[in-house]
């Protein structure tokens, strides 16, 4: 993608009865910088109650302003939240609680700003967390961000689903992760270990790493089996399909190495001072493989990034966190993070 950073960002509003209104508050709140020229792709409603929740005792609460276009981002007053409503105002939801009416607020939200990314008209795209559960209450036919973005994607360009692959990674100042597969269960995911998603994931990490580092990856690849299948005594699918994904990407002059166990790869793979990894990043076989030791090393530093998509868009860590959704707890950081990395990668390209 081209330099877009002179263009505004969206936030989208999440799913508006868990955290996602409350923490880009706060971001606007204590990163007044950062979020200049971003706006919220959303509620004016959920916004305003944020931040009245938000504001201490006896003081006013922080101001939400209405913009009537994207580009209005910019004229907003400082210590402002300029917010675009860019659906039919929701009735009254129950915080913390699964709703189809939470769940289309926010997949409306997530369709307005990825077709505005489409056609160029925001740089990049930070999704607040959705509910899962509340998005399929809605009707919509994608488990998450990734997947709805991606038909969204294909449909701008007038392609299939199929040729518009893309991989979820995630990262932090010391580790990451891209993954085979995403929203499946694991008796899916171990039958997406195929020698084409295998290769495909491999091909699309360093693509997209490439830009973001200036040089061609370390990329270490995880087995599915422990220990890597121990030589086919734990599971073949190291023998027959990872390792042969691992050779055409290599023939193809791909940095690549493994597949070495799964439960030490990580820590191979993780920057730290004084002892610089062996990776740059790992490709993990399915979701939890690849997601655990991110979040492990802090819900509050990882952020999520599509990669293979014609537009930016990253995403905190965390999901709604309904159990503390309403009570101003929510910690803002991992969004803040996403900001940072959609400026970096809106200027330099991904
Ligand atoms: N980017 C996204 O849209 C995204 C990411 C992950 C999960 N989800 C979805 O969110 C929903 C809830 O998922 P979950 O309960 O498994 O995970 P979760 O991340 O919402 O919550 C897990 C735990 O972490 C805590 N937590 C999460 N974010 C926090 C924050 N910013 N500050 C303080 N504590 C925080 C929660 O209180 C909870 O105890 C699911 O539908 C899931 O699919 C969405
Ligand atoms: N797999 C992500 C996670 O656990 O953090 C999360 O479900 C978000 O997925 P989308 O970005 O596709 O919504």
């Amino acid at each position: 993608m081209s330099n877009t950073s002179s263009l505004p960002i969206a936030i989208t509003l999440g799913d508006p009865a868990g955290i996602g209104p409350e923490i880009i508050a706060k971001a606007f709140r204590d990163a007044p910088t950062l979020t200049r020229g971003c706006f919220v792709a959303g509620d004016l409603g959920s916004m305003r109650r944020a931040t009245q929740l938000l504001a201490a005792p006896g003081r006013p609460a922080w101001p939400v302003v209405e913009i009537a276009d994207a580009a209005d981002a910019f004229d907003a007053p400082p210590n402002a939240i300029p917010v675009l409503q860019v659906m039919a105002p929701p009735g009254v939801m129950a915080v913390g609680e699964v709703s189809a009416e939470a769940g289309r607020v926010a997949a409306d939200a997530v369709l307005w700003a990825a077709r505005a990314a489409l056609r160029g008209e925001i740089a990049a795209l930070v999704t607040a967390p959705l509910h899962k559960e509340a998005l399929a209450a809605a009707g919509v036919p994608y488990p998450g961000h990734t997947e709805l973005l991606q038909a969204e994607a294909a449909a701008h360009v007038g392609t299939s689903i199929a040729q518009m692959p893309v991989r979820m990674m995630l990262a932090n100042d010391e580790l990451r992760t891209v993954l085979v597969s995403i929203h499946v269960s694991l008796r899916q995911a171990i039958e997406a270990v195929t020698f084409d998603n295998v290769l495909q994931t491999l091909r699309i990490t360093d693509a997209s790493l490439r830009a973001v580092l200036g040089r061609r990856p370390r990329i270490g690849v995880a087995g599915l089996n422990p220990h890597a299948g121990e030589g086919g005594l734990f599971g073949r699918e190291e023998i027959d399909t990872i390792v042969p994904a691992i050779e055409a990407a290599r023939a193809e002059g791909l940095d690549v190495h493994g597949p070495y166990a799964p439960d030490t790869v990580f820590m191979r793979a993780r920057a730290q001072a004084g002892r610089p990894s062996e990776f740059d990043v790992v490709v993990a076989m399915y979701h939890d493989q690849g997601l655990i030791p991110v979040k492990y090393l802090g819900v509050d530093k990882g952020v999520n990034v599509t990669l293979g998509l014609p537009l930016v868009r990253t995403s905190p860590d965390h999901g709604t966190a309904f159990d503390i959704a309403g009570t101003g707890r929510a910690d803002a950081a991992s969004l803040t993070e996403a900001l940072r990395m959609a400026r970096r990668l809106a200027t330099r390209g991904l």
